[in-house]
Parts: C-alpha cells; sequence; structure tokens
C-alpha cells in the first residue's frame, strides 16, 4: 500500500425531502447571488426547477443552462462571464456528472482572467486559484463528481478531452434517489457501467495487499452488478435507485483509491472516443473494459483476477477459469443492460483515428508506465480493433 493523504469535505444530505428542509439554509448561508446550472432541461419538464425555485424566493437567481453531456469549453467561458457579471457567491448546480463537472471549472475559473481551457491544460495554476462554492443536487448515479475534486472538460476545436482537477469538491451534495427515477435506460446502463468501471480501474492496479480498498471495491461491485438490472425494469425502485446513487458516490470520492498507483487505464482509453466521436463516457468503457481485461490477464495477473471473479462474480473452480469465467462474466452482464457490446455498435465504423487516439492515450495517461498492465499504442490500437467486432465474446 502507498503512502497517502486522504480527506473530503463535501457534506452529504442523502433521501428525499433533503432539498425542502436543507437548500435554501445551505445556499444563503454563502451570499444571496447563485448562479443556477443545469442541462438540456429535463428539470423544467419533470419539476424539479419549480421545486427548487420554491425554495429560493428571497435569493437572486441567475440561469446557464445547456450544459451539455461531455461539457464543452464554450459553456465553462459562458458560466465565467456570469460569475464575474453577476457578482456571483455560490454556484447551484443541478445534473449529472456533466452539469457538476462543469459548474466545478466555472467555480474556478470565476477567479481566472484568462481562457478557462488554460486551467484544464494547466492545473497547477487552478490549484492556486480560490474556487467558489458548489452545491449540487445530483440527478444521475454515475460519476461521483457530486463528491470529488474532478471535472472531465471537452474541447471540439482541439479533439482533446481532458480530466483537471480543483483544490476542492462540492460544498454540499443532495442525493435524492427519486430524482433518478426518470433517468431513461440508456443513461442508466451507462451510468452503471461507468460506475463499474471507477472500481474496476482502481481494483486492478499495481499497488498490492491492498484489502482495505479492495473489500470495500469487491462490495460497491457487487452493489452496482445486482442493482442496475432492477433499475433498469423498474425505474422507480427506491432501494435499486438508492444503492446505485451511493455506489456512485463511494467508488469515486477518493476513498477506495487511497493507497494505490492509479493507472486508471481504460479511462484514458474511453476519453480518446468520447473527443473523436462523443460517445457516451460509460457505453465507450463497457465497450472497452471487458477487451482490456483480456488484454491485461496474463500469470501474473491471474491471481486477481481470479479473486475477481471469486469475491464479485461468486465464481468456482481453479484460478484460470475463474479468471476468464469472470471477465465473460463482466461482458454479460454489460450485454444484458441492453448496451452496446462493440465500438461499431456506438456508430464507430472506421478504424483511421485510432493510432493518433492510442498515441494520445497512452503519452497523456502514461499508460506505458502506470497502468496496471504497461501498454503501448500499437497495444491501444489493437485493444480499439478487437473491439470493433464481438469474436471472442459471443
Ligand atoms: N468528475 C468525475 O470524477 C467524473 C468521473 C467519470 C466521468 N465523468 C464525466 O462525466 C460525464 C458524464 O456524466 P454522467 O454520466 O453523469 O451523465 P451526464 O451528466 O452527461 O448526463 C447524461 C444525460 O442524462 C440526462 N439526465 C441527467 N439526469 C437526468 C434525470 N434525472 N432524468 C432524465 N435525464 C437525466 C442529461 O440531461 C444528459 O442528457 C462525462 O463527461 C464523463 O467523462 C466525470
Amino acid at each position: 500500500m502507498r503512502n497517502f493523504n486522504f480527506n473530503n469535505f463535501t457534506d452529504i444530505r442523502f433521501g428525499t425531502d433533503q432539498i425542502e428542509a436543507h437548500l435554501h439554509d445551505v445556499l444563503a448561508s454563502y451570499g444571496q447571488n447563485v448562479l443556477l446550472v443545469y442541462g438540456g432541461g429535463s428539470i423544467k419538464k419533470n419539476g424539479l426547477y419549480e421545486r427548487v425555485m420554491h425554495q429560493l424566493p428571497d435569493l437572486n437567481v441567475f440561469e446557464l443552462g445547456g450544459i451539455a453531456p461531455n461539457p464543452k469549453v464554450t459553456s465553462i467561458e459562458a458560466g465565467q462571464k456570469m460569475t464575474k457579471a453577476h457578482n456571483i457567491d455560490v454556484i447551484l448546480s443541478i445534473g449529472g456528472g456533466s452539469v457538476i463537472d462543469a459548474s466545478k471549472l466555472i467555480a474556478s475559473a470565476h477567479y481566472y482572467d484568462g481562457k478557462p481551457w488554460d486551467l484544464v491544460l494547466n492545473t497547477k495554476i487552478r490549484q492556486t486559484l480560490k474556487q467558489l462554492p458548489v452545491v449540487d443536487i445530483l440527478t444521475l448515479a454515475a460519476t461521483g463528481s457530486e463528491m470529488n475534486k474532478n471535472s472531465v472538460i471537452s474541447n471540439p476545436e482541439t479533439h482533446q478531452k481532458l480530466g483537471t482537477s480543483g483544490p476542492n469538491s462540492p460544498v454540499v451534495s443532495f442525493l435524492d434517489p427519486t430524482l433518478t427515477y426518470s433517468v431513461s435506460k440508456w443513461q442508466t446502463a451507462a451510468g452503471s457501467i461507468d460506475i463499474l468501471s471507477h472500481l474496476t480501474e482502481q481494483y486492478f492496479d499495481q499497488a498490492e495487499n491492498t484489502d482495505v480498498q479492495d473489500g470495500m471495491m469487491e462490495g460497491l461491485m457487487r452493489t452496482v452488478i445486482k442493482w442496475a438490472p432492477v433499475a433498469l425494469n423498474e425505474p422507480d425502485n427506491y432501494d435499486a435507485r438508492a444503492n446505485l446513487m451511493w455506489s456512485s458516490t463511494m467508488a469515486l470520492n477518493g476513498l477506495v483509491r487511497t493507497g494505490k498507483e492509479n493507472g486508471w487505464t481504460v479511462h484514458g482509453i474511453e476519453h480518446e472516443l468520447s473527443a473523436y466521436y462523443d460517445v457516451t463516457h460509460g457505453m465507450g468503457l463497457g465497450v472497452l473494459t471487458p477487451r482490456w481485461m483480456r488484454f491485461a490477464l496474463n500469470a501474473q495477473t491471474e491471481a486477481k483476477f481470479a479473486r475477481y471473479g471469486r469475491n464479485v462474480w461468486h465464481l468456482v473452480g481453479s484460478d484460470v477459469a475463474v479468471a476468464q469465467a469472470a471477465i465473460q462474466a463482466t461482458y454479460d452482464w454489460i450485454k444484458a443492460l441492453q448496451a452496446p457490446t462493440t465500438l461499431t455498435a456506438l456508430g464507430i465504423e472506421s478504424n483511421e483515428n485510432f493510432a493518433v487516439m492510442a498515441q494520445s492515450a497512452v503519452t497523456l495517461k502514461h499508460l506505458d508506465k502506470v497502468a496496471y498492465v504497461p501498454m503501448t499504442s500499437d497495444d491501444v490500437v489493437a485493444l480499439y480493433q478487437a473491439s470493433m467486432t464481438t469474436v471472442g465474446f459471443e
């Protein structure tokens, strides 16, 4: 286990009716001027917007809607202008990971006079800046953005989708599972796959003997595997939505990454897919993960894959048999969520960009050094190529 520092100051308000009980006072404690950030407008259709505004009659609420999935840097620029123009005291972010990610970067950009993309390219600058407080109301269980410092921002002009980390996570996060009843089957599946991927990325890691973290992750993985199909079939099953929501937060609030090397191989490779083809993040991960597992299984890693098979999938048998069956079980679970199982099914018809995407993933994520099983750009091209068909899995 590596050395680590761990703290997380996000105040979680989990469950129903927390918005009515606390939202007003939480926001007012930071000031009168609120920037409300949201996405495509589903909050206006499902009544959440009215419900929130009803709580805030005495606050000055300015609105920035239209944050797109895979949020674009242009939205951050718009938010930066608004926070400065209206002397914003606190950001209220309502949505999934895209909206919360965008809000956290806007919160930093408020204290910066240059272009927000500078802060993505150079996280060190961002770390020296103050950050507006971000209060969020989570509407989709997936990313853990509600309790971490990360944002992932896209720049379509440069074909880049990059992670950036701020000094603070949201100050308060409202997690009401009932708000996720309206999440579509597609997004429920994508979010659940994202949660599982966050866990496998941290579980299969160069640091050894991290039993505290691995045991917690096995429990979280079993939870997602159990409840995602239930949420898909019964969208308003509270227990399913509650377990998915809390596992998404716990998977990426920093707790289980402690003491790890944190190679995050598949995310680096997926970010290139989203940057070039704007695919749904979780769906890209769902296609790549089983193929990456096949790549990563070797004599050195077999015992860890067998542990995954026994403790997560309840498989029995020899190490090699359990390891292979666990990878197939991962693929079958993703398929059963009605998720695409090939890049072709995600609309990627040609391999023309694979070489440049692979090179970028290896360079940005140092996949040749910190990955669980180091990868060259040729390995990544082969992974993209293997993800074009179901050969080996069907
Ligand atoms: N910050 C992090 O640590 C982190 C981790 C992983 C991924 N990400 C990033 O987060 C983004 C993905 O976020 P996401 O998976 O939460 O999805 P999202 O925020 O992009 O939302 C996906 C879609 O679901 C809709 N939606 C949201 N809530 C809904 C609801 N209650 N009912 C109906 N529709 C709803 C949105 O309008 C949107 O169209 C990607 O850019 C990804 O790279 C961030």
